[in-house]
């Protein structure tokens, strides 16, 4: 993240340009991803008020100038005023490398600190100086996070024995404490905490299939690899025009090419679809353009006549004709589909790089929760959610661990939420994260795991208390996506939050379910609080293209059935006193989340 500090850039009278010059190094250096860059007044109240916003987003903050000595350079004071504790070694390291360049370097009061296991580093204003400075530090950055990290990461301490309290119902707050976050809004905080994508290179197989190409990928031999005849026929020389030829052998395909094969004038070869040619001859002709004149007394062919004068080239498929040698075939981004696996399998290749899949857990929570297929006891109800996600991943190819169902106490939370910690990359759970007394799952997460909740209320219908965070286990980042019990819920909210968080992980490049124009086959007489996604089917037999969104009936959160060949997502605002209902016929937007 950075920060430049200039009243003249804050206010439009000149474009700051240190901090993108800066982000760009750190993109060249692949030192990180840059969440933001931002100009500020050379005001320190504001300048702490963005260090103490951006410190408990980023790893590291760097800020340009404010570091001299006019009265309003006052980024060293923001900075003393917000850190926890002071790093003297950047700004040694800084001034020794800018002293060697410049006496006046001196003249730099530049600070840093770490505050909420942030990184804060000031840097000079000009674009020079600020580049050199941090060339100097800029080895060190990578190691210093993991450090930060390190100081959440007690992965191979930790126990199963909870510190939350199950005591004191009475004292349960009686509001959220959570802000309720618009779904743009919480979408994006997902995709800015996303686990680094990171390369793989896998062997030719189906395992390949629904990947990612991460780096281009290049053709090792040509298509054909020899030239090849298109029809079954005869390969002959062209010059020799229409007429009688003498049959010389049979080339069928998977014979060693004909290179060794040399026609001369007035002979031809039986050839195949595929199959080689001779070295010389240049048109094939297909048998329907042939009349045979004699024949042995075994059954071969011994003279043809040609009854069309062939055309040079004609039927031959040229070597790499289809795919050149070396030529690119995917790219980087290019998703797996059976045809870019046929293509790989037919290049010469044998592994291919593609983005690592995220493993994920799935772990269903509830006391009232029990196995599909046992018997009900009272007051228990059957796990559907966790059948649904589990399949939900492997319908999009991502290597799944089922953790089974915890019960709403603490330990038990923890002890499966530490398990799926070591055995994947993310956590799905469901239920447990609204305002029930037994709903532990966020103090879970935060007391004992460490995690930092990143939301915990959506202003959506449903899936409204819908939870992410992250933490660091063993020196990984992990990610936890908390969704609510009810199964068209927790449904909803997978394809808003986890599915384009998991392929934004493994490379896709659009993420997100596609928006599209649809129109409303009934009437919705009266809109909810919250915007609402229901679930529709579409019924693309409309005569001016646009589907036509039918409804799957009673839209609340516990009826599963709600999701029932629903392939859409449609976006209803939510109530206002302007538009409280939506008449049939109307024009929305609804998210493509099903095939179509
Ligand atoms: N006082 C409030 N109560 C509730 C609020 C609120 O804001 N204030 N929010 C409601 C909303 S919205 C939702 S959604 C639910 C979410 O609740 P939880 O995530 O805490 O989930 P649970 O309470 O554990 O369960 C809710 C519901 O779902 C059933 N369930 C749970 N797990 C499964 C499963 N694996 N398979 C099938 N069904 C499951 C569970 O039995 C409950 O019926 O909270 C509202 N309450
Ligand atoms: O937000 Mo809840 O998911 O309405 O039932
Ligand atoms: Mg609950």
């Amino acid at each position: 993240m950075f920060f430049s500090m200039s009243d003249r850039c804050s206010c439009g009278q000149a474009v700051d340009e240190s901090g993108p010059n800066l982000a760009k190094e750190i993109l060249k250096k692949k030192l990180g991803i840059v969440l933001e860059i931002k100009c500020i007044p050379d005001e320190q109240k504001i300048i702490e008020l963005e260090l103490v916003n951006g410190s408990s987003r980023a790893d590291i903050i760097l800020t340009t100038g404010g570091t001299g000595f006019s009265p309003r350079d006052v980024t060293p004071e923001a900075t003393k005023a917000v850190i926890e504790r002071e790093v003297p070694g950047f700004p040694l390291a800084m001034l020794l490398t800018s002293i060697s360049k410049t006496p006046y370097a001196v003249l730099s009061r530049s600070s840093s600190g770490i505050r909420d296991n942030c990184l804060i580093v000031n840097l000079p204003g000009s674009v020079k100086g600020s580049v050199e400075c941090f060339s100097t530090i800029s080895q060190t950055l990578r190691h210093a996070v993991q450090l930060l990290r390190g100081r959440n990461d007690h992965g191979s301490s930790l126990t199963s024995k909870s510190k939350v309290s199950t005591s004191n119902v009475a004292d349960r707050p009686r509001e959220s404490e959570w802000p309720m976050i618009p779904v743009a809004e919480s979408q994006d905080i997902v995709m800015r905490n996303i686990l680094v994508s990171t390369k793989e290179e896998v062997p030719i197989s189906l395992n390949l299939f629904g990947r990612v190409v991460a780096s281009d990928v290049s053709s090792v031999d040509p298509l054909p690899p020899f030239r090849a005849s298109i029809k079954d026929g005869y390969a002959v020389l062209s010059s020799d025009g229409k007429g009688s030829r003498k049959v010389l052998k049979s080339l069928t395909a998977g014979m060693s090419a004909g290179g060794d094969l040399v026609l001369s004038n007035g002979e031809c070869v039986r050839v195949n679809t595929g199959g080689p040619l001779p070295t010389n001859a240049d048109a094939v002709v297909q048998v329907e353009d042939t009349k045979l004149l004699k024949s042995s007394s075994d059954g071969e062919e011994i003279e043809i006549e040609i009854t069309t004068a062939p055309k040079p080239g004609q039927d031959i498929r040229p070597v790499g004709n289809d795919i050149g040698l070396n030529e690119i075939v995917l790219n980087k981004g290019d998703p797996i589909t059976p045809i870019e696996l046929g293509l790989l399998a037919t290049i010469g290749i044998t592994n291919v790089p593609v983005f690592r899949l995220p493993k994920v857990s799935v772990l269903s929570t509830g006391n009232e929760v029990v196995e599909p297929g046992v018997e009900l006891r009272p007051g228990s109800i059957r796990d559907s959610n966790r059948i649904t996600l589990l399949s939900l991943l492997r319908g999009h190819h991502f290597p799944t661990y089922d953790l089974g169902i915890a019960k709403d106490e603490p330990d038990d939370l923890l002890s499966h939420l530490i398990k799926g910690l070591e055995s994947s990359d993310i956590i799905l759970t469901t239920g447990g994260v609204s305002m029930g007394e037994r709903d532990y799952l966020k103090a879970v997460i935060t007391e004992d795991l460490r995690a930092t909740i990143h939301f915990a209320r959506v202003n959506m219908k449903p899936g409204k208390p819908t939870t992410f965070a992250t933490c660091c286990w063993n020196g990984k980042m992990k990610m936890l996506f908390c969704l609510p019990g009810n199964p068209a819920s927790a449904t909803v909210s997978f394809h808003l939050y986890v599915l384009p968080a998991l392929r934004a992980i493994a490379g896709f490049q659009e993420p997100f379910p596609k928006t599209i124009t649809v129109r409303l086959g009934f009437d919705i007489k009266k809109l909810d609080v919250r915007p609402e996604y229901r679930r529709v089917i579409l019924d693309w037999n409309q005569s001016d293209g646009i589907p036509l969104a039918k409804t799957t009936g009673d839209q609340i959160s516990s009826r599963l059935m709600s999701w029932r060949e629903a392939n859409c997502l449609l976006i209803l605002p939510s109530n206002t006193e302007v538009k409280s209902e939506i008449k049939k016929d109307e024009l929305l937007k609804g998210l493509i989340v099903g095939p179509i």
